[in-house]
């Protein structure tokens, strides 16, 4: 029996989706995310997906792994990561904050793999039958719960038209949204990305939520906008009210402090962002949360480890999220339903896209929720002429990496990036 499925060809298609500006930290959102969208052709005619970053140092490794993965066997995924990190050797550079935004370390290797491992495990499900989630363990829950991930934002990126969503500079603006996208889409649990105004603002947001949502778990997340003492009257403040607090402070020597005396369990996707941050992470008792992303933690398999050692250690689970299309999102759900120690909603962007490379109809969010695909691999289709829209967006859109931090310094030139900034 000839039990192998060769990789006979490797497309990674650079995309750009509209994307509203969304402010955080470091900036606001430009027009455009950038995605890249990684297709995988077999010997056997079976085809598979993944999606990644796309920033042009990441999209230069993706283009060399790619050449060094043909001819592959589609199930000889610890091969391939050997084999990417050979080929990188020379090209670890960090992307540095251009490639996910606010994460300031990672292992290159693991951003690599991740967009062909899950095409691989997408063709493996194909060729058995079965979901993603089977070939992970099986799916312990039949849907994913996500939060309603909200963002102050302007009305409007400067000289376009208002997107539906309108502005939120405030308290009553973030309750306005929070409720629009709960009737919506349903969620149960809430983020609300901070770091944006003064400490004091987003508290009175975070009560308003509260006053508004009683029953909501809510989040916060400054990405490390906060120093220290910044950092612990908004915990005390906010003691009782938020599930957990997220970045408040830059790296895991700030952290393990706050977490000393915070009353609530703090959570990263800033310093535990790669397995070798694990250990020190642990020692100084720095995060009880760790968001895993399998975009940087290597792919689904590797993220099932991350959940594995944040369970020996006993760290909560979450799972972190960047501006992304339906691929990812199956990636996500997959990977969540297969992952018995993730115990909090998932972050998405997805209400903030309006476009997207995959047939629709897969992902329909009922009480926050989207239910598990059962179909074989990933469970959904490519759109071959959204994909082709979307990389000739790509082309005349203009930008090559993420630059929240420029475009907010192109429009206010005084804007100066700070961390902690308060
Ligand atoms: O939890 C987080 O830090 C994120 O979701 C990172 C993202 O880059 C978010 O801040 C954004 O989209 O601006
Ligand atoms: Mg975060």
């Amino acid at each position: 029996m000839n039990d192998q499925l060769r990789i006979t060809g490797i497309t990674v298609t650079p995309v750009a989706f509209r994307d509203p500006p969304l402010l955080n930290a470091v900036g606001v959102h430009e027009p455009y995310a950038l995605r890249a969208i990684v297709e995988i052709t077999t010997d056997q005619g079976l085809t598979g997906l993944g999606e990644t970053y796309a920033d042009e140092g990441h999209l230069r490794r993706l283009d060399r792994a790619a050449r060094a993965l043909t001819g592959m066997d589609v199930y000889a995924l610890g091969a391939m990561y050997q084999r990417i990190a050979a080929g990188l050797a020379d090209d670890t550079g960090a992307d540095g904050s251009g490639l996910t935004g606010l994460i300031t370390s990672s292992s290159t290797v693991d951003r690599v793999f991740s967009p062909f491992e899950v095409a691989c495990l997408d063709i493996q499900g194909k060729a058995v039958g079965r979901p993603v989630s089977d070939l992970l363990g099986g799916a312990v829950r039949d849907e994913v719960p996500f939060s309603a991930y909200l963002f102050y934002k302007w009305a409007a990126h400067p000289g376009a038209e208002p997107d539906p969503w309108g502005e939120a500079l405030d308290a009553d603006a973030i309750v306005a949204q929070a409720r629009r996208m709960i009737d919506a889409y349903g969620f149960t649990a809430i983020k609300l990305k901070g770091g944006v105004l003064p400490p004091e603002e987003e508290i009175e947001a975070v009560r308003a939520l509260r006053a508004e949502f009683p029953s909501h778990p809510l989040r916060l997340d400054p990405n490390a906008a906060w120093s220290v003492p910044t950092s612990l009257k908004v915990a005390t403040e906010l003691d009782g009210v938020l599930e957990y607090l997220e970045d408040p402070t830059p790296g895991q020597k700030g952290m393990a402090e706050v977490a000393r005396q915070s009353p609530m369990p703090l959570a990263t996707n800033m310093c535990v962002v790669a397995f070798d941050e694990l250990a020190p992470g642990v020692a100084q008792d720095a995060v009880q949360v760790v968001l895993s992303d399998h975009h940087y933690w290597g792919g689904l398999h590797r993220s099932k480890l991350l959940s594995g050692i944040c369970e020996t250690f006993g760290l909560g689970l979450s799972m972190h999220s960047n501006s992304h299309l339906g691929i990812s999102l199956a990636a996500m759900t997959h990977l969540a339903a297969a992952t018995p120690h993730l115990s909090y909603a998932c972050d998405t962007h997805w209400p903030w896209k309006d476009e997207d490379v995959i047939q629709p109809g897969v992902f329909a969010f009922a009480d926050g929720a989207v239910r598990v695909p059962r179909t074989p691999g990933l469970g959904i289709e490519l759109d071959r002429d959204a994909l082709a829209r979307l990389h000739e967006q790509y082309l005349a859109c203009g930008l090559r990496n993420r630059d929240d931090t420029g475009y907010m310094q192109r429009l206010h030139p005084g804007y100066r990036l700070r961390s902690p900034r308060w």
